[in-house]
């Protein structure tokens, strides 16, 4: 099952800059990760932002439930989730 998910990251001002990295790093460590499983199959910035929008190809609504809440920026950010089903027109056939 595919997903469209975008993340608007939000850290408090106030965090101190290193738990702030500490925080980057195991996100990206944790993201990395799950691209080469094949659970996040697309992750691009939104240019001028501090927010991504990612394809995550997964199991279960539960399975993408359990990977964003598991995120170690999830605290820290506004997720929005739109469920993807296949076009008729598309010529790609990975697209479901
Ligand atoms: O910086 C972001 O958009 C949040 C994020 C998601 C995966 C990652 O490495 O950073």
């Amino acid at each position: 099952m595919l997903f469209h998910v975008r993340m608007n990251v939000s850290l408090p001002a106030s965090m101190p800059a290193d738990d702030a990295a500490k925080l980057k790093a195991d996100e990206k460590a944790l993201a990395q990760r799950l691209q080469e499983q094949g659970k996040w199959r697309h992750l691009w910035r939104i240019a001028g932002q501090y927010a991504n929008v990612s394809i995550f190809d997964v199991d279960s609504v539960d399975e993408l439930h359990a990977l964003l809440t598991s995120l170690p920026l999830f605290p820290y950010m506004q997720i929005e989730v739109m469920p993807l089903c296949r076009h008729p027109s598309s010529i790609r056939s990975d697209d479901r």
